[in-house]
């Protein structure tokens, strides 16, 4: 006979966040289910309560802090022996009073790159990745803007802070385009930024950049995913995220959300739309399409990870 399907225990977590990008992590006690154990604070959601309204709960009756804003952020699934569970992660970057924990053997604030603490429980370890993963991607233009002004941009951009950027340089006559992409890893490695490769494999190792990105077209051709540390996709609707999600992709890139200088006359999206889509999906989306710095807090309020660009990135 077959086993019934488990059911499905749902738990909101609590990405609780500081200016200085760090997060608070909390060691399970001895009496529970893997003690010793760090996890990120929240828990089981009652009947009758939404996700948010179990977040926002639990970080009281656990921490005695009150929750201001809320973001969503990823949904992931995690087969445990005790219980299948569906983690609800939210980003919780304000809130009011001071933190009182009731509940673990200690408390930790930590950074994604840096961690001195753990282990984690054994559901977190994606969850650690896509908080690896930066806020912010640049997007290069170096066949439009040129190659010594798009340098020029991404020094500025870099020292001011970017930590991601794609290089999309198709167009670049290929001597060209591999002196520019080596020139850019090499600035970005410097800084600490990451570099992902649109669609050339081979171009990303020859450079030895951190990752691939795949335009909508290869990802709806492949069956596995690339062997590289990052590697995410361009998409446009819930089909093409559900295939990025499935093939265990890092990112995804959803829009357009505005409209934009390369589509005139499209509408965008919008962040409601943009919110239904990225619903519950267990990877980071990074809103796409006509958006500056200045549009962050509204993406990660419709459950974005982060925001990608063009123009408006490199100033
Ligand atoms: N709070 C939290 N729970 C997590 C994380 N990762 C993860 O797999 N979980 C799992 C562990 C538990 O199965 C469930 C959290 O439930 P919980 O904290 O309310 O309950 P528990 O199992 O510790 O104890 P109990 O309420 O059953 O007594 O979610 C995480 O980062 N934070």
């Amino acid at each position: 006979m077959s086993q019934a399907p488990r059911k499905i225990v749902h738990v909101a977590a609590a990405v609780i966040t500081r200016p200085d990008g760090s997060f608070l992590l909390g060691q399970r006690a001895p009496d529970t289910f893997y003690p010793g154990y760090w996890e990120f604070p929240g828990g089981k959601v009652e009947p009758g309560e939404t996700p948010r309204d179990a977040l926002v709960r639990e970080l009281d009756e656990e921490l005695g802090m009150k929750v201001d804003v809320a973001w969503p952020w990823i949904v992931r699934e995690h087969e445990y022996e005790h219980a299948h569970v569906s983690l609800h992660f939210f980003e919780v970057p304000a809130w009011r009073g001071d933190i009182h924990d009731k509940v673990h053997s200690a408390l930790a604030w930590q950074h994604a790159d840096a961690m001195d603490v753990g282990p984690m429980l054994p559901a977190n370890g994606p969850i650690l990745k896509a908080l690896r993963l930066p806020r912010t991607m640049g997007i290069t233009h170096a066949a439009e803007a040129g190659v010594n002004a798009q340098l020029a941009q991404l020094d500025e951009a870099l020292a001011g802070g970017l930590k991601l950027v794609q290089l999309r340089e198709a167009a670049l006559p290929t001597a060209e385009r591999e002196a520019f992409a080596h020139a850019v890893v090499g600035r970005c490695h410097a800084a600490g930024a990451l570099v992902v490769v649109n669609d050339d494999a081979a171009l990303a190792r020859s450079i030895g950049a951190d990752g691939l990105h795949l335009p909508a077209r290869r990802l709806a051709e492949i069956g596995a995913r690339p062997d590289f540390e990052w590697v995410g996709a361009s998409c446009h609707n819930r089909a093409e995220l559900e295939k990025a999600a499935a093939l265990g992709l890092d990112y995804a890139l959803l829009g357009a959300v505005k409209p934009t200088q390369s589509h005139p006359g499209q509408a965008g999206l919008g962040w409601d739309a943009f919110g239904k889509l990225v619903e519950r999906l267990p990877l980071p989306v990074l809103a796409l399409g006509g958006l500056t710095p200045n549009d962050l807090s509204d993406a990660k309020a419709a459950g974005a990870h982060g925001i990608a660009g063009i123009r408006a990135i490199w100033g």
